[in-house]
């Protein structure tokens, strides 16, 4: 497609919308992540030698590659803030750039904004169950290959508080964490020795995993003359960690046997195929856990394999562009636009995103994408423009946030948003309408182009 655009239009100007058409998890609302990595990516692209002479090799012309030896992405990006709470069907990031630039960065983009923004609605559905616990993505092992790496961003995003994978913690500067594995202790034979080699040469955070041979009888027995030991030496055992078994059960025994041996300050960790649904379960039946470690239901996004995330054209050379669809709920919206979030009197989110042309400075009227019997006021309300300039001339506008601040943000912004929409089962549905104006033209381009 560059190539034929290079020969045929190389100056044309596109503006190109990213956006999901359905929540993950049967949920009420989406957490946006990715974004930062996105910038990152976009100010230093290029083609290197080897890559030209690999795409030599595919057939393509001389001066389409000497085009490419000099390409970098120039555009203008308006986008939510990362970390936002997001819904379908609206957009979310806007691309404004020279057509060939504008394709070329299509795969890379949604691959990393779909991914992330799965991981982190995950994370957050997560986080939502365990409440005030301690949240550790321990994934890395059972994701899919490289995805580990930023599902582990991405946790922290959603509500995460560190990770065990230390690549991750370098390079986005997170929190990481980690216990140990059953080989340590089995590479011992002797559960007790093995746990005082690991308390003396990291006294430090230190938590031992009971469950290799018996959990109340062996292994926390062990960890409590560790622990005493410990106590003679001036240090403090952290925790202890539970793979196995009936946690809950396995929980409120370990504390009370902690508790009666005046180890109070002992924490419990669980792990084992933890998700939202079985920490749920675990804090109804009182489970006293203090930390959660989980893997693989997080990093794979179990059960959705992917957010549907596309990147649709909706304006070429300033003409709006249109793409339809016998399911009329995949009819793309024509025409630069601006998204405006509407709040009620106490700043809390009312429950309405309308979309606009972007040449409307306010919206007063919302109606429904397809359903003409439905249409909403908005007279009165305050509203946020949500689509902000985040990227101009291929130039990041701000300093980069860290992940950390996108995880506050992302928690200030949840609190906005009233609870019907974040319960799991049958959430509320938050309300997306279209300004009068968008509805219209999009209505005559679908008449235009219908055969
Ligand atoms: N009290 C509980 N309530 C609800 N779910 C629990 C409880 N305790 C454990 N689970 C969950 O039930 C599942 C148990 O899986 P499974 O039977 O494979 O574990 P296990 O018996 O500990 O076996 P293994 O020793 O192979 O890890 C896990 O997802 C675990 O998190
Ligand atoms: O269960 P997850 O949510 O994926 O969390 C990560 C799991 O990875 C480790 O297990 P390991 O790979 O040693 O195998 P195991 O399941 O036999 O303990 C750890 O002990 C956790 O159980
Ligand atoms: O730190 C841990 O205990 C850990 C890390 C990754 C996977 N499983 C466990």
């Amino acid at each position: 497609m560059a190539q034929v655009y290079f020969k045929t239009k190389p100056d044309g100007r596109a503006v190109f919308d990213y956006y999901y058409r359905s929540n993950p998890f049967n949920g009420g609302y989406a957490i946006f992540a990715g974004l930062e990595d996105v910038l990152d990516i976009l100010e230093t692209l290029e083609f290197s030698a080897s890559d030209l002479v690999f795409l030599e090799q595919q057939g393509f012309e001389k001066e389409f590659l000497e085009y490419l030896r000099d390409f970098r992405f120039n555009g203008n990006i308006r986008s939510s803030k990362e970390g936002d709470v997001v819904f379908p069907n609206r957009p979310i990031l806007q691309v404004e750039a020279n057509i060939i630039e504008a394709q070329i960065i299509e795969t890379m983009l949604l691959n990393l904004l779909n991914f992330q923004t799965l991981i982190a609605t995950k994370a957050n559905r997560v986080r939502r169950s365990a409440k005030e616990a301690t949240l550790l993505d321990m994934g890395l092992r059972r994701a899919h290959a490289t995805g580990g790496y930023y599902a582990s961003r991405a946790a922290v995003i959603g509500g995460f508080d560190g990770t065990s994978n230390v690549k991750a913690g370098e390079d986005f500067n997170i929190p990481v964490s980690g216990t140990m594995a059953h080989s340590f202790i089995q590479s011992y034979g002797d559960e007790l020795q093995a746990f005082r080699d690991f308390a003396k040469v990291r006294p430090k955070n230190c938590v031992l995993l009971i469950d290799t041979y018996n959990t109340l009888r062996s292994g926390l027995q062990n960890a409590i003359i560790v622990a005493k030991e410990m106590e003679n030496a001036g240090e403090q055992l952290m925790g202890v960690r539970l793979d196995s078994g009936d946690l809950a059960y396995l929980a409120k025994q370990t504390r009370k046997i902690l508790d009666d041996a005046n180890l109070g300050y002992v924490k419990i960790v669980a792990s084992n195929q933890l998700d939202e649904f079985v920490i749920k379960s675990l804090k109804d039946q009182g489970a006293p856990i203090d930390i959660f470690g989980v893997g693989t239901n997080l990093v794979t996004g179990k059960p959705d394999a992917a957010l549907g995330g596309v990147y649709k054209l909706s304006e070429f050379n300033g003409d709006p562009r249109i793409k339809l669809s016998e399911n009329i709920i995949k009819v793309s919206l024509p025409y630069k636009k601006q998204v405006y979030r509407m709040l009620d009197k106490q700043g809390m989110f009312y429950g309405a995103d309308a979309v606009a042309m972007f040449t409307e400075d306010a919206v007063e009227h919302m109606e429904h994408p397809f359903d003409a019997t439905k249409s909403m006021s908005l007279r009165g309300f305050d509203y946020e423009a949500l689509l902000q300039d985040v990227m101009t001339s291929g130039k990041k506008v701000s300093p980069p946030r860290t992940v950390t601040e996108i995880a506050e943000y992302s928690k200030s912004r949840l609190e906005k948003l009233p609870e019907e929409y974040k319960r799991f089962q049958n959430p509320h549905i938050y309300k997306i309408g279209l300004s009068s104006q968008l509805k219209q033209e999009r209505d005559k381009l679908v008449l235009k182009h219908k055969f």
